[in-house]
C-alpha cells in the first residue's frame, strides 16, 4: 500500500478514540482521512451511515468478508466489526494519513498484513473512570455495557504485550492525552503537509 503511513487507534471502548479522532479531523481536515468500518451494529443516534460506519447485515457483512474485501474483521461485544480494503484505500488515494479505528484483535491482525502503520493504544486512567464514561456516554444498556466492561479489561491485558503499540496514552486529561497523540504523529503530519506544497 502507498502514501503516508496510516494510524491505527485502538484502545477499549469507551477510552476516548473517537474523541481524540473528531479532534484531529478538525485540527487537520485535509491531512487525515478516516477509514470508515463496517459493522453490524445499529447506528447510534447522530451517526451517519457511510460516514461514521457503513451498517451492514451480518449476511451482507460475511458475503463481502468470504469474497476477500476485508483487511480485517473481528466480532466485538455480539457484532462484526471490520476493516474493508475500500475503506483504506479511499482514504490513501486522496494522499491523506489514513487513521483506523479498531480493537485490538483488529491490531493482532493488522500485523499480519504490509500496512505498516503506527500503532497507538488509549487507555482510561481505571477501570471505574471508564464505566463511568460508558455510562454517561448513554449509548449502551446494561448488557452491552457489561460485555464492553470485560472486553476492556481484556484488551488492557492484552495491551501489555511488549512491542504490540508504538504508543500507550492514557486519556485522564483529554488535552494532555490530545498534545500526546499529536506529538506522535507529527513526523507523518509534516510529511504530508510537505508533499502538498512541493
Ligand atoms: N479525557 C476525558 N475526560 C472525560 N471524558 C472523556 C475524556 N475523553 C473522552 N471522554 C468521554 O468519554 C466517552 C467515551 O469516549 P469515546 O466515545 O471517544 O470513546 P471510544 O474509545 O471512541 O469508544 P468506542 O470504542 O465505544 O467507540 C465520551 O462521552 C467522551 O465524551
Ligand atoms: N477490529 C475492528 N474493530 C473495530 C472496527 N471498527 C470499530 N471497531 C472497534 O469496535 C469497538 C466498538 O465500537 P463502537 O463504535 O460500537 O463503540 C471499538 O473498540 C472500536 O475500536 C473495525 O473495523 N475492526
Amino acid at each position: 500500500m502507498q502514501g503516508p503511513r496510516p494510524v491505527v487507534l485502538s484502545g477499549p471502548s469507551g477510552a476516548g478514540k473517537s474523541t481524540l479522532l473528531k479532534k484531529l479531523l478538525k485540527d487537520y481536515e485535509n491531512i487525515f482521512g478516516f477509514s470508515v468500518s463496517h459493522t453490524t451494529r445499529q447506528p447510534r443516534p447522530g451517526e451517519v451511515n457511510g460516514k461514521d460506519y457503513h451498517f451492514v447485515t451480518r449476511e451482507e457483512m460475511q458475503k463481502e468478508i468470504d469474497a476477500g474485501e476485508f483487511i480485517e474483521h473481528a466480532e466485538f461485544s455480539g457484532n462484526m466489526y471490520g476493516t474493508s480494503k475500500g475503506a483504506v484505500q479511499a482514504v490513501q488515494a486522496q494522499n491523506q494519513i489514513c487513521v483506523l479505528d479498531i480493537d485490538i484483535q483488529g491490531v493482532k491482525n493488522i500485523k499480519r498484513t504490509d500496512l505498516n502503520p503506527i500503532y497507538i493504544s488509549v487507555q482510561p486512567p481505571s477501570i471505574d473512570i471508564l464505566e463511568k464514561r460508558l455510562r454517561d456516554r448513554k449509548t449502551e444498556t446494561e448488557e452491552s455495557l457489561l460485555k464492553r466492561l470485560t472486553a476492556a479489561r481484556v484488551d488492557l491485558e492484552l495491551s501489555k504485550e511488549p512491542g504490540l503499540f508504538d504508543l500507550v496514552i492514557i486519556n485522564d486529561d483529554l488535552e494532555k492525552a490530545y498534545s500526546e497523540l499529536k506529538e506522535m504523529l507529527l513526523e507523518e503530519i509534516k510529511k504530508t503537509q510537505e508533499s502538498r506544497n512541493s
